[in-house]
Formats: C-alpha cells, sequence, structure tokens
C-alpha cells in the first residue's frame, strides 16, 4: 500500500534537540508546512522505553500528534560503531548524559573502541541512523529510514552540527559532518545526492508523502 500523503498545513515536529530540530527545518523548508516543535507547543518529552528506532520514534511521533491533535513528524537517531556492537546505536542521547555532555561520548565511543583493541580503518567503521515516523492523530503512521557509512575519527573534528558529528568522515569525503555545512551534511548542491542519514530519510518521506507539494 502507498504511504498516506500528508496534507498541507500546521505539522508538528516531535523533537527537543535544536540541532536535530534546525535540520527538520531546512529540510521541510521547500514544503510550506506551518511547522512548530513539540517544545513550542509545551509538549512533554516521552521516555524512549523502545528498543528500536523505529519503536522510539513512533513513542515521540504519536504521543505529539495525540497531545497537539497535527500531524507530527519524530526522527530517532544514533550513531552505530560495529566493533561495538552497533553501541551507542538507540542510546547515543543517554551516553551524553543528563549535561548532553557529547564531548564525554564522543571520547566514550574512543575509549570502547581502544579497549576493543581497534588499530585499523576496517575496525573503525561507523554509521549514522535516522528513523523517521510521521503519525497522524487517527494514529495512522509511516516510517522512512536513512544511513549513511563511514569512518568512526579521532581527535573530534569540526565545531559544526551537533552531537557526534566531529567523529564522523562519511565515506567518500575528507571531513567530517562537524566540518561540513549543513547544506553539505543534507547533500545539497548541484547534481549531489542526499548524504546524511536524516536527509536520505528524508528522500524517501518526501517520495511517499510529499508528492505534488
Ligand atoms: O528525542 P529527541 O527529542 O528528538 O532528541 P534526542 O537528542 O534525544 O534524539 P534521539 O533520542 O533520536 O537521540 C539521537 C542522538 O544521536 C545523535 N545524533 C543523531 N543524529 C545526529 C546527527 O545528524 N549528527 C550527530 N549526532 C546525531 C545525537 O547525539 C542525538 O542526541
Ligand atoms: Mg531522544
Amino acid at each position: 500500500m502507498s504511504p498516506r500523503k500528508l496534507e498541507p498545513g500546521k505539522l508538528v515536529v516531535a523533537s527537543h534537540n535544536k540541532g536535530k530540530i534546525r535540520e527538520i527545518n531546512e529540510l521541510l523548508q521547500p514544503y510550506g508546512f506551518d511547522v512548530v516543535s513539540a517544545g513550542e507547543l509545551d509538549l512533554p518529552e516521552p521516555e524512549e522505553t523502545g528498543l528500536t528506532f523505529e519503536a522510539n520514534a513512533s513513542l515521540k511521533a504519536q504521543a505529539a500528534a495525540k497531545a497537539s491533535g497535527f500531524p507530527s513528524l519524530a526522527d530517532d537517531s544514533g550513531f552505530c560503531v560495529a566493533k561495538l556492537d552497533g553501541d551507542p546505536g538507540i542510546y547515543s542521547a543517554r551516553w551524553a548524559g543528563p549535561d548532553k555532555d557529547f564531548a564525554m561520548a564522543m571520547r566514550t565511543v574512543e575509549e570502547k573502541l581502544q579497549s576493543a583493541g581497534a588499530t585499523t580503518d576496517a575496525d573503525r567503521r561507523g554509521s549514522f541512523v535516522a528513523v523517521l515516523c510521521l503519525a497522524w492523530p487517527d494514529g495512522h503512521e509511516e516510517y522512512f529510514r536513512g544511513e549513511v557509512e563511514g569512518l568512526v575519527v579521532w581527535p573530534p573534528r569540526g565545531t559544526q552540527g551537533f552531537g557526534y558529528d566531529p567523529v564522523f568522515q562519511p565515506d567518500g569525503h575528507e571531513r567530517t559532518f562537524g566540518e561540513m555545512t549543513s547544506e553539505e551534511k543534507h547533500g545539497w548542491g548541484k547534481d549531489t545526492p542526499a548524504l546524511s542519514h536524516r536527509s536520505r530519510a528524508f528522500e524517501k518521506f518526501a517520495a511517499g508523502c510529499l508528492e505534488g507539494h
């Protein structure tokens, strides 16, 4: 069955992460929605009790759609390191602790890679994953997943972006996400395909739900 189309109007971005909200706003820009974030509506931050990106994206999107009465788009994402069995994965935000200390979270990744005996680039494979869930107030939902593969670098490089961006260098690029403008991270530009996990998930969302906008 093809995805349900999203009608023009109000759209809630069900996130409390400023960096993520900025990127989602940029990605939504061409479509003319009246975008409002969960924080602006004073919606509570639901507890992410799911064991998959899909489950947590659904929890956030459904809670916002129910509370606001508008279609709501959530993004559950994370940084997955192969040699750490996919960690931090769905726990990526939690590794930064209550103070959201991502310098510490990135250091933790590096320390665990060292303890696991990572020596070569092959031991340092990582990816970002984003699952978008779009939920309507009637409970209907659609999912879109995007991933980008690359290298976990150390030390961190760059001050752009957010979260783990300074330690991730996508395949085919010399710079980390932390060294890229947000346009480069999205993969916007002449003849460039979508690059980031979020931009890749968004491409599917746009093709599925925004066709005709
Ligand atoms: O749940 P919301 O309110 O949306 O905000 P959050 O920060 O808690 O978001 P997640 O639960 O999805 O956790 C994902 C974490 O993974 C990291 N992450 C996700 N996308 C990223 C990106 O594009 N660049 C760097 N880090 C990213 C970042 O640290 C996030 O905090
Ligand atoms: Mg979260």
